[in-house]
């Protein structure tokens, strides 16, 4: 049986060494990273986790900052805020949450956000300085899935690493990290010829395509390590009427026979995404202040 990868607990446990370099950044320079999250409009799934991302800042000791703006802005509103949001001081990391209103570009969005302060690591100045190799700022859920991954098998040197999925978010940028990770990486999706014998190759797979349960148990090579990256939402009549569950991409129970070790979802790759946008806010407040955010105690 497969070896269940605790993202709570990773999660919660770079959130307390967050915490204490927040102190001693706030201690020994007098800063307090600042986080502005805007949202725009009422998805559900969206106040959720904007509300868990408010939240979790707080308790890290940084500065919270929450622009709620209505459905039905539009582009030039959100891009004045961003606007004002480059200019502040006291703001060192800015989120957009997506997915946006449709009246809205989100690439125009994205674009507009001060590289230096883009704690999602969306803006292609920083999509270009992770594909070339240079020090940006590197998007939280696949920067997660390097974590738990290194936790767990150290050394990725040599190993054949297949990603499921080819999204700007996830999917890109977690094959550069494998890439720079001295993985061999192929890239395969939902038109993969032959989809399941690519994954069979894998020692690591990750599944970030976005279909739930679609890869299953027979597709892992056993032993293999699966982050499974989906957040899918399904009816589930027996919990009672309209309502749902979250499952991942891949099929938990029969994958858990093949795998060695696998991210439960929920509670694997998800907590980690905020936990890593908390890291990215450090990481960025150092770097606009001229400091090494290396230089923090990470006890
Ligand atoms: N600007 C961004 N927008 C979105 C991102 C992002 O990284 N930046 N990612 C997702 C949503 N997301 C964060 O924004 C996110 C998704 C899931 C979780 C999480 O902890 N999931 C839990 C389950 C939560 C639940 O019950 O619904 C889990 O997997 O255990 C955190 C953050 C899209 N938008």
């Amino acid at each position: 049986m497969a070896q269940l990868i605790d993202g709570k607990t990773f999660a919660a446990n770079l959130r307390r060494t967050i915490a204490g370099q927040v102190a001693q950044l706030n201690r020994g320079h007098g800063i307090t990273p600042g986080l502005a999250v805007v949202l725009v409009g009422n998805d559900p799934a969206s106040e959720v986790y904007v509300r868990n991302k408010g939240r979790q800042t707080i308790e890290v000791g940084m500065q919270s900052f929450e622009h709620r703006l209505p459905q039905n802005t539009d582009e030039a509103q959100v891009l004045d805020l961003v606007a004002r949001l480059n200019a502040d001081p006291n703001v060192h990391g800015i989120l957009v949450q997506l997915p946006l209103p449709d009246q809205i570009n989100s690439a125009h969005v994205l674009a507009a956000i001060d590289p230096k302060k883009d704690v999602d690591g969306f803006h292609v100045i920083n999509a270009g300085l992770l594909a070339t190799g240079g020090k940006g700022l590197v998007p939280c859920t696949p920067l997660g899935c390097m974590m738990m991954l290194h936790d767990h098998l150290g050394d990725l040197s040599g190993l054949d690493a297949v990603v499921v999925g080819r999204s700007n978010i996830v999917g890109k940028p977690l094959a550069h990290l494998l890439l720079a990770a001295n993985c061999t990486v192929t890239i395969a999706h939902s038109r993969s010829r032959d989809l399941p014998d690519i994954c069979r190759k894998a020692d690591i797979l990750v599944a970030a395509v976005g279909r739930p349960r679609m890869i299953k148990g027979d597709w892992i090579k056993p032993g293999a390590t699966v982050i499974d990256v989906g957040i899918n939402r399904i009816p589930a009549p027996e919990k009672g009427e309209g309502k749902s569950r979250l499952v991942g991409d891949v099929d938990l129970a029969s994958a858990q026979k093949h795998a060695g070790a696998i991210t439960p979802v929920p509670g694997g790759v998800g907590p980690m995404t905020i936990a890593c946008l908390l890291a990215n806010t450090l990481t960025a407040t150092c770097r606009i202040h001229g400091l090494d955010p290396s230089d923090l105690d990470a006890r």
